[in-house]
């Protein structure tokens, strides 16, 4: 493994002592503990993502793949091992009931790298649809109002919502909404988008044209997806891997065909037995 300048920056980062980065992957979970209370959630979870792959994580409710996605975030710190992302450590950690936070530079420069779509929208009620799209890019991007304008009408189209530039989200359906939020999460132009069940809000008659939208961005660009969902189709559509969780850890993984056409382990069965059935 190739030693990089991030690793010997773990030291400042206060997360985790000399440790080599991982090499060549975006996002590396190198034996990752994350408990609530007595709950242990990730149990030494251990898995990685390739730049411009899209792996989707399914598993038994409970099993840890929103949290994944949290402390991807920072949102959580966690209680061991080591969140890598390009190469940087990124997690504020408890150790000793205490917070060890994490390298600012490392938390800014991940941040920036890493786009999340919700469950629920959390588009900004009060502002347009232009605005919701540009807010992030002009104030956090520091991009320029009229270059901003310009990327989330090309964005804004790519959804299908060029015709709702000027609403507000209220006058949206929640499809609408969740496409309007994952124009606004591109609109950052991140390296790696989060997708969390973002259709499990919606009527089922909304559900087709978001996944339709995903689909399309998985076509289209080489970004890579982490994505949690209990749309199986689209799940082998779009992803170039599948991780089947199960109490805190990878119990299988493998591609769309080999996890959905055969699984070896009982409980990937009876988990795709019970999502089929429901
Ligand atoms: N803020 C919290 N405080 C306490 N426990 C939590 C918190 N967030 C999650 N948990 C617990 O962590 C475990 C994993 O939750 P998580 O939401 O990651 O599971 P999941 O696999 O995404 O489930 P689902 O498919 O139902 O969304 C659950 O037991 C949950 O109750």
């Amino acid at each position: 493994m190739q030693q990089s300048d991030s690793t010997r920056s773990t030291e400042t980062a206060g997360v985790q002592s000399a440790q080599e980065a991982p090499g060549g992957e975006i996002i590396n979970f190198d034996k990752v503990v994350k408990r609530y209370g007595s709950n242990v959630v990730l149990d030494e979870l251990d898995f990685s993502v390739a730049p411009g792959e899209r792996v989707t994580l399914i598993g038994p409710s409970g099993s840890g793949k929103t949290t994944i996605l949290r402390l991807l975030m920072t949102l959580e710190p966690i209680d061991g091992g080591v969140i890598w992302v390009n190469g940087e450590p990124l997690s504020h950690m408890r150790r000793g009931g205490r917070l060890v936070k994490a390298n600012e530079a490392h938390l800014r420069r991940a941040r920036k790298s890493i786009g999340m779509v919700f469950q629920q929208f959390n588009l900004f009620p009060n502002m347009s649809v232009r605005k919701n799209v540009t807010e992030g890019p002009v104030h956090s991007l520091g991009v320029a109002k009229d270059e901003a304008n310009r990327r989330a009408e090309e964005l804004l189209d790519m959804v299908g919502l060029s015709d709702k530039i000027d609403a507000h989200p209220t006058q949206l359906s929640g499809g609408q909404q969740q496409r309007v939020a994952i124009a606004r999460a591109l609109a950052m132009q991140p390296q790696i988008l989060l997708l969390d069940e973002v259709t499990s809000a919606l009527d089922p008659e909304l559900v087709a044209g978001v996944l339709d939208v995903l689909r399309e961005i998985a076509q289209s660009t080489d970004i890579t997806m982490l994505c949690v969902t209990h749309e199986m189709s689209f799940a082998r559509d779009v992803s170039h891997r599948v991780l089947m969780f199960d109490e805190g850890q990878v119990a299988e993984e493998g591609s769309p065909e080999r996890i959905f056409g055969d699984p070896q382990e009982e409980r990937t069965k009876t988990f795709l037995k019970a999502v089929l059935e429901s």
